[in-house]
């Protein structure tokens, strides 16, 4: 093992170096040293000599240059910096490279899709990737192209949109590996990289002193207000306030702190980022060159140069970008717009466009691109080519099973374009509005008298996060469960969480009083079981609980099982118990039974926790209620015996209910832990050591 060294002999104050920064620097300087062992140096030094030897393939021809490979497939609009410094950096370094999105809205959409697309590619050919989830700009808010201000985000909105969209990077982080692999890239141990950070794990820490007097000091107002973006609001919109008007600044600390600690020299965005990537550059730069502390010092070279692209805008058939403010945004939560939808909006992109799109949005070679555009030139109305498109898009954001079941869905309906059922509509160019009118879809909601009085026990197996409230039990015990709110303070006094990020702090179990200090904004909770099951539950008044007709697991003298005897007994009087038998009476059972119980919409699933479980629910719920038939079907065949046998028929019933509700809620818990398992294990198989900041 080497020894970090804290105090070098050569580290003395310089004679440039105020008492301040140089106290502060050794500060630093003490913190970051660190034991690190020789052989994680061997393996980076692995690293740099492949990095090297790949360098020269590319400059012998042997491979293409992934600059190439990006302006090949159209993700290159405007370069802010050269292109010859691109390539050189791109050529020579690992550097790291960054797309923001700020969580204005509790999802990302299609537009959003492009930027990281790009970014997915930088990953793939072993640049570090970071994707950043703007927790402290989108408490301003991005002025660029608008008119008017935003509307102040709420904290319980804000804390909402940053777990969903934390959570639904995460997911398609890991898809893209996968994809990756389908399409011959085999993921590098070491060599890929990438991060999630929100910005505010930086902007909570950072002294206003420090930006005003390392980054204001610098900036020429002149330039400033000459902008586009400035020039129109004050002149033709509702004016530019201060905050507005730094938010360019912001974005620009951003890459300044990444630019530092994590070698992020890229930065991607949509081609209205224009502005404030080529402000980031300059701020970037002043800040790098007037560095007052000199072991923190980074040479101005073409290796230390911050550089940007953005890639084309993603628009309407109308021309308008797709966008949250344009209000026509193709979402990939699935709730929001269906798998089904985006699968769908995809299958009906002009053929003119459809090429591009499969240049952009997929991972296939244009090898493979040009084959299926010939294939569907062979005949354009099977659309051939929307489906590839379609189907690799859905599989990027929703996983490959749920791509898979889509498109054979579509292909159930459409044939050549022909749409067969009369029961489905046919999905039109219009984004799926369902959950929108609320501004955003929570999980689940529950009812105030659970969540104000119950045990933290119970509120998890009611979100579907615990098998039951003993399980619960077990998990607060052994702190297998987190909550939304101030990490390290006691639950009695809990702050809850700032605005503008995500914390957690373990569920220990709590008097039922004190679950309310996690409340966000008095309504919301963000709770989670290991690592990526997540629930966000809304809390909701008694009588809007009662008025909804919904159900949750361990809800006392609820209905699912009260629902499930009557309709039991319905299928019953329906049809006479000798005929029980019958393949017909099955039948007409096991629909009553489904519709009543089994319908995603239904009061029996209702009550379950969201996607993907209710498929897998409703399945498994109906093999049950088929067994149920069965067994009911037996007991009252007994010739003649059908009142008298009411009884054992009612056991029989009240067994098989309470088995139904535990067979579904063990599987949506085993269905979550599994996933939950499986993704931590890939988590760790990926831990990159390249984002340690290390000093020998
Ligand atoms: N339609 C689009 N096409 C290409 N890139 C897009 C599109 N929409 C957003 N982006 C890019 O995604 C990143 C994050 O965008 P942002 O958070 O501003 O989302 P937005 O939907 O544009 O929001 P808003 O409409 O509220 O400004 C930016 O780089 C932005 O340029
Ligand atoms: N300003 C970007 C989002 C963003 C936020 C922070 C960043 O560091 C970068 C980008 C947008 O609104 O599209």
């Amino acid at each position: 093992m080497l020894r970090g060294t804290p105090f070098p002999s050569a580290y003395r104050a310089p004679s440039t170096l105020c008492r301040r920064c140089f106290l502060r620097s050794v500060a630093a300087r003490r913190q970051q040293a660190r034991y690190v062992s020789t052989s994680f140096l061997e393996k980076q030094n692995e690293a740099k000599i492949k990095w090297d030897d790949r360098a020269k393939l590319i400059e012998e021809g042997k491979i293409p240059h992934l600059w190439d490979i990006l302006k090949e497939r159209g993700y290159v609009k405007d370069i802010a910096g050269t292109e010859d410094q691109i390539r050189e950096l791109m050529l020579r370094k690992r550097i790291g490279v960054y797309v923001g999105i700020d969580p204005t809205a509790p999802s990302l959409h299609v537009g959003h899709l492009l930027p990281l697309m790009a970014l997915f590619w930088m990953y793939i050919h072993g640049y570090r990737a970071v994707s950043i989830i703007g927790g402290a700009t989108a408490r301003i808010g991005d002025p660029t192209d608008r008119l008017q201000s935003r509307e102040p985000i709420t904290k319980s909105d804000m804390s909402m949109n940053i777990t969903k969209m934390h959570y639904q990077l995460k997911r398609i982080w890991l898809n893209v590996e996968e994809h990756a692999r389908r399409h011959g890239y085999e993921k590098e141990p070491r060599i890929w990289g990438r991060a999630l950070f929100n910005n505010s794990q930086w902007y909570s820490s950072l002294s206003f002193i420090e930006v005003v007097s390392r980054l204001f000091k610098g900036m020429r107002l002149g330039p400033m207000l000459s902008r586009e973006t400035v020039k129109r609001k004050m002149e033709k919109g509702d004016g530019m306030s201060l905050d507005e008007f730094v938010y360019p600044l912001m974005q620009a600390w951003d890459w300044w702190h990444m630019f530092r600690k994590m070698g992020v020299r890229m930065q991607i965005g949509g081609s209205d980022q224009y502005g404030n990537i080529i402000s980031g550059i300059e701020a970037v730069k002043y800040l790098r060159d007037t560095e007052p502390d000199p072991s923190e010092k980074i040479p101005d070279d073409v290796l230390n140069t911050p550089v940007g692209f953005t890639v084309p805008l993603l628009t309407d058939s109308s021309g308008a970008k797709f966008g949250k403010s344009s209000g026509n945004a193709i979402w990939l939560d699935q709730f929001m717009t269906s798998s089904f939808h985006l699968y769908g909006y995809f299958t009906r992109r002009p053929d003119a466009d459809v090429e591009n799109l499969l240049k952009l949005f997929t991972f296939l070679p244009l090898d493979d691109i040009s084959k299926i555009m010939e294939l569907h030139k062979q005949d354009p109305s099977t659309r051939h080519a929307q489906h590839a498109l379609a189907y690799e898009v859905v599989a990027l954001i929703h996983g490959i099973d749920e791509a898979t079941e889509v498109r054979d869905r579509h292909r159930g309906l459409f044939s050549k374009g022909v749409f067969h059922s009369p029961l489905v509509t046919f999905p039109t160019d219009e984004p799926s509005t369902a959950n929108l009118a609320s501004g955003f879809r929570v999980d689940i909601q529950l009812p105030e008298s659970l969540i104000l009085s119950k045990s933290i026990s119970r509120i998890l197996y009611a979100a579907g996060l615990a098998d039951s409230v003993t399980d619960g039990n077990r998990l607060t015990k052994h702190q297998g469960a987190y909550i939304g709110g101030a990490p390290g303070q006691p639950s009695a006094t809990n702050r809850g969480m700032d605005y503008g990020v995500l914390t957690y702090t373990p569920i220990k179990n709590w008097f039922p009083q004190d679950t309310k200090n996690f409340l966000i904004d008095g309504k919301l909770l963000i709770l989670r079981r290991g690592k990526h099951f997540i629930r966000v539950v809304e809390m909701v008044s008694d009588a809007a609980w009662e008025a909804s007709g919904m159900m949750y697991f361990g809800e006392p003298g609820t209905g699912r099982v009260r629902m499930l005897r009557e309709a039991l007994v319905d299928a019953g009087k329906d049809h006479d118990l000798s005929l029980l038998n019958s393949a017909e009476a099955r039948e007409k059972f096991l629909d009553r039974a489904e519709a009543l119980y089994a319908d995603e919409g239904g009061p029996l699933l209702r009550g379950l926790p969201s996607e993907p479980h209710p498929p897998v629910a409703k399945t498994r719920a109906r093999q049950i209620l088929d067994q149920s038939f069965r067994t009911y079907a037996l007991a009252g065949s007994g010739a003649g015996a059908t009142k008298a046998k009411t009884a054992e028929i009612d056991s029989i019933l009240e067994r098989t209910e309470r088995h139904l509700e535990d067979q579904v809620t063990r599987l949506v818990s085993r269905e979550g832990h599994l996933k939950d398992k499986k993704r931590r294990r890939a988590e760790r198989a990926q831990a990159a050591p390249m984002f340690k900041k290390v000093h020998v």
